[in-house]
């Protein structure tokens, strides 16, 4: 018998992350490497690591190309996850962060990614289709790879509307644009992503409460908005709840959205009440902040510190 998968992730464009760790980084000067990690990264194949830890079976579909590809799929099986990545010409992108040990900050240089034509995505969405029979929920997550139409998470999105299943989108940009004209069931924006989305800034909760139902008029259930040190909102279309993080020392902040979408899957497979959904995916996304290069959270540490997430009722 096959095994039942619940949830398959899509990383159309992933990324073996490096991850250096420099003392004090200095603009236009030689800046010396103190600690290196590299990790399988692209926000679908994150969202994987976190279901894995959290003792749910997913499958990590997608695309991968070359060496780096084959270092992916390396790194995945070695961590217990199952990957399909369709082969694609050229060589999946390595996407540099750079941690700043003095500020703890960390600056993201993400490559464009191998090119893909029209080929491979038919040939993606009928393994999307075929694959997806036992699920019940696909997440879409980071950007199109070069030659990707800017609707194509909308064509995905409403194949799993047809096939009855629940989508989470997490991208930016057009493909997010595109993508809701299909509503799917949730998406995890972070601020500056829901801002540029609907070309406004929202200086109070009330108004990006006002923003989130907006979004959820036009047929998506959930918006999750994460903003970084500054936490995040909850909304649907009864209810809305914002959570502020435990105190942490930030190390690598990368990773820590792609926990909070995983988060929200776990709570929907669950069942979780609006509210502990809310300290869930805040509890998730804090403790991958708190840790090296794309390392995520366990399922553990998020249980043991749910209770420590602050909400506020709106
Ligand atoms: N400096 C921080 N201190 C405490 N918690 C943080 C910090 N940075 C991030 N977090 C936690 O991680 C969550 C997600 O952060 P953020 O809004 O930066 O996500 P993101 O931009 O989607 O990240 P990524 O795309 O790299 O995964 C926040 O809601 C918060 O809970
Ligand atoms: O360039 P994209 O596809 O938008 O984002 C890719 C990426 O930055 O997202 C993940 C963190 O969310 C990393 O593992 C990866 O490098």
């Amino acid at each position: 018998m096959k095994p039942s998968v619940p949830v398959i992730t899509v990383t159309l464009n992933p990324a073996l992350d490096k991850t250096v760790t420099i003392e004090r980084f200095e603009y236009g000067g030689l800046n010396r490497i103190k600690e290196m990690r590299t990790d399988a990264g692209g926000k679908g194949i994150n969202v994987a690591k976190v279901l894995k830890n959290f003792e749910v079976n997913a499958s990590a579909m997608g695309f991968a190309a070359g060496y780096q590809g084959q270092v992916i799929r390396d790194k995945l099986e070695t961590l217990g996850i199952r990957s399909v990545l369709t082969e694609a010409e050229g060589e999946t992108r390595v996407n540099l962060k750079v941690v700043d040990e003095s500020t703890r900050q960390t600056t993201e240089l993400n490559e464009p990614g191998f090119t893909v034509d029209g080929a491979l995505l038919e040939q993606f969405q009928k393994a999307l289709k075929s694959g997806a029979e036992e699920t019940s929920i696909i997440v879409l997550g980071g950007s199109l790879p070069p030659g990707t139409p800017r609707d194509y998470y909308r064509s995905l999105i409403e194949i799993a509307n047809t096939q009855g299943i629940r989508t989470v989108l997490d991208a930016d940009g057009d493909a997010l644009a595109l993508g809701i004209e299909a509503s799917p069931f949730a998406i995890k924006p972070n601020i500056h992503e829901l801002e540029a989305l609907l070309g406004d800034t929202f200086d109070s909760t009330e108004r990006l409460i006002g923003a989130a139902r907006t979004l959820i008029d036009g047929g998506i259930e959930y918006v999750l908005v994460s903003m970084g040190a500054e936490g995040s909102l909850l909304v649907n279309r009864h209810e809305a709840v914002r959570a502020s993080p435990f105190p942490i020392t930030p190390v690598s902040t990368v990773g820590a959205g792609d926990s909070m979408v995983a988060a929200l899957v776990y709570s929907f497979l669950h069942g979780k009440s609006f509210e502990d959904t809310a300290r869930w995916t805040s509890a998730a996304g804090t403790i991958t902040a708190s840790k090296p290069g794309t390392q995520v959270c366990t399922l553990q540490e998020v249980e043991q510190s749910v209770q420590l997430v602050e909400l506020t009722h709106y």
